[in-house]
């Protein structure tokens, strides 16, 4: 207890920003034009389609909202394609009506199978910002969990080897998503599994980040998030998303939030004192060793030590029967 007394007084409590390395110059995205515009201001994410509009929408029904914004079921009125309709809340500030947020940005460059697919991002005349995604019909694997109780083995070196390529596609592009869990992992009825929700993302080098205090869902954060002086104070970030996808797996595998008794409630405190003090609480008996140490290659307490996305695509436990998926 004296010790814990004794790492807590030097924790930092206000969780410090990652440290950037490899800084890259900083991305240049138009910015919005004014607000006072009568027609909506319309960015096409994909190369081949024309940008979509509000006015070519009509709503379904809201299929979920979150701090950032309300997502809708939307129906294209010409071609009947469904999508998904992100409209990001309108309590921002004068700095960030101009201009993309993060998830915007991220959205807008990333093409991968991998990742949440974005269609078009718009703008309101009123200011509020809208993005068109690709529907995911079965919804987040932490629904999918919820339905359908734990996973197999199996399933879940399916779906780690999914959520792989697609952390090696992001960190390849300098992108560290800081809130992997199972609720911001869309799933659909082909079995594709999707990274979403950037909302707290952070792409290493931008000289803007309106996001630099915000520290993604604490459950699933790595111990130098917690404390970066104890665990490694030059951690980069991407190692704390392998971290989260440790916690993730463990999580689909056991069909409960793994670091603490089922039941029991995940305040900051008590998640603190297990991520960064305790020991972490093992897989069932009868795991299979290959899922036992890859799960281990992701939660190493220092980070330095946890495996990178593309290292651990070349876990036995990933690579057991199947060729190595593309990107
Ligand atoms: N592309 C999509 N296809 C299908 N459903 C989606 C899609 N995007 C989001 N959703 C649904 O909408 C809900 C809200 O999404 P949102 O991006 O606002 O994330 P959140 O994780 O709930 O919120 P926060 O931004 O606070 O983290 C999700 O939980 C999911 O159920």
């Amino acid at each position: 207890m004296a010790v814990l007394r004794s790492q807590r007084s030097h924790l930092n409590l206000h969780l410090p920003l990652t440290k950037l390395s490899n800084a890259l110059p900083p991305i240049s995205l138009p910015l919005l034009p004014p607000t006072s515009t009568a027609a909506p201001t319309e960015y096409n994410c994909s190369s081949s389609s024309a940008p979509i509009s509000p006015a070519d929408l009509d709503k379904i029904q809201v299929l979920g909202s979150g701090n950032g914004g309300t997502v809708y079921k939307v129906r294209h009125k010409e071609t009947s394609e469904i999508y998904a309709l992100k409209i990001i809340h309108h309590n921002f500030d004068s700095n960030f009506r101009r201009q993309l947020n993060p998830e915007m940005e991220i959205l807008r460059c990333t093409d991968s199978p991998h990742v949440v697919k974005c269609h078009s991002i718009f703008q309101n005349p009123s200011g509020e910002f809208g993005i068109v995604m690709e529907y995911m019909d079965s919804g987040t694997l932490e629904n999918v969990l919820k339905s359908e109780g734990a996973f197999s083995e199996s399933k879940v070196a399916d779906v780690a080897k999914k959520l792989l390529n697609g952390l090696h596609y992001l960190h390849s592009n300098k992108i560290i998503h800081r809130d992997i869990k199972p609720a911001n992992l869309l799933v659909n009825s082909n079995m594709e599994v999707k990274i979403a929700d950037f909302g707290v993302s952070k792409i290493l080098g931008r000289t803007l980040d309106t996001c630099n205090s915000f520290v993604g869902t604490c459950a699933y954060m790595s111990p130098e998030r917690f404390d970066s002086q104890t665990y490694d104070e030059n951690h980069d970030g991407y190692a704390g998303d392998i971290w989260s996808l440790g916690v993730t797996l463990m999580e689909l595998y056991m069909g409960h939030f793994p670091l603490l008794p089922p039941g029991e409630r995940a305040d900051w405190p008590t998640l603190m004192c297990v991520v960064c003090f305790g020991e972490l609480p093992s897989l069932p008996e009868g795991v299979s060793d290959e899922l036992k140490s890859f799960v281990e290659c992701c939660l190493q307490k220092e980070s330095s030590k946890r495996w990178s996305a593309s290292k651990l695509l070349t876990h036995p436990f990933v690579c057991k029967d199947s060729t190595s998926e593309e990107q």
